[in-house]
């Protein structure tokens, strides 16, 4: 369970765009050891927020603080204590994943065990291939074993499981979960709801650059179901994926 003290403290976070505020004042709080699912339609400013608390856009009013750290002031040490895998992560076609992971980790001026992080992602029969021979989950797996190579404090994960197949995706969850109960805080953004439910600790859900509400996914339900909200038609035990999980199998492919 999440530790009720906050790593990520978020004060009044704007960013503005063409005299137009598409972050418009947020604040909120990660607690240390959570799961915390930033969600909300296209545009809505999650991107520009995580990217913001990554030290990777300006910060154009307001404040975010990291572990007590300021991210205004002080990204380079910010970008020592996180890790990032944005929406399309560009690789090296010219090294092999083990040799991959650890030039990301002289990078930080650290050496890594890379066997054991591409074990950690199962990927160890892959040590000696190139990112080209991955399919799209093995990617995603290669992608979040190459956030780690610094012993992050923090994650951040934006869309992870996007394009994936059902299987991959849930391998993804049970690994972002592992990678949380280690003591890893992860941010992440997502459009998929059954992840958002099953995944997140806790939810913000962003619109027109506003956190229109913060609560776990249980709490958030709970709250539309007692201001009297029905389902018009009875919902299904079981739905599609259910069906492709059962004829297809649990296993990942990749
Ligand atoms: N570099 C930029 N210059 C101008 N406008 C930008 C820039 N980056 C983002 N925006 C605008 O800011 C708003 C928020 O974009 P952002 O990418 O943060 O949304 P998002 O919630 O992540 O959307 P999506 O779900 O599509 O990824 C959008 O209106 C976008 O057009």
């Amino acid at each position: 369970m999440a530790n009720l003290k906050p790593i990520i403290t978020v004060d009044q976070l704007v960013k503005t765009y063409d005299g137009k505020n598409v972050v418009d004042g947020i604040s909120f709080e990660v607690k240390k050891g959570e799961i915390f699912g930033i969600l909300g339609p296209n545009g809505a400013g999650k991107t520009t927020t995580l990217e913001m608390l990554e030290a990777l856009r300006t910060i154009d009013g307001g404040t975010v603080t990291i572990d007590g750290i300021d991210v205004a002031s002080a990204p380079r040490h910010i970008k020592n204590i996180i890790g990032i895998q944005l929406q399309s992560t560009t690789f090296y076609d010219k090294l092999t994943l083990r040799e991959q992971l650890k030039m990301f980790a002289s990078l930080y001026g650290q050496t890594v065990d890379a066997d054991a992080l591409l074990a950690k992602v199962q990927l160890t029969d892959k040590a000696k291939s190139y990112v080209e021979q991955l399919s799209g989950g093995q990617k995603q797996r290669f992608a979040i074993a190459s956030t780690l190579v610094n012993n992050p404090t923090v994650l951040f994960l934006d869309e992870p499981t996007t394009g994936l197949d059902p299987q991959a995706r849930r391998n993804l969850w049970d690994l972002i979960k592992e990678i949380r109960d280690e003591g890893i805080t992860i941010v992440l953004t997502t459009h998929y709801m059954d992840e958002a439910e099953l995944l997140c600790d806790r939810l913000a859900i962003m619109d027109n650059g506003k956190i229109i509400t913060i609560d776990t996914p249980h709490n958030l339900i709970q709250q539309l179901l007692a201001r009297g909200f029905k389902k018009k038609q009875v919902v299904e035990q079981a739905n599609l994926e259910d069906v492709f999980i059962d004829l297809t199998g649990k296993a990942i492919r990749d």
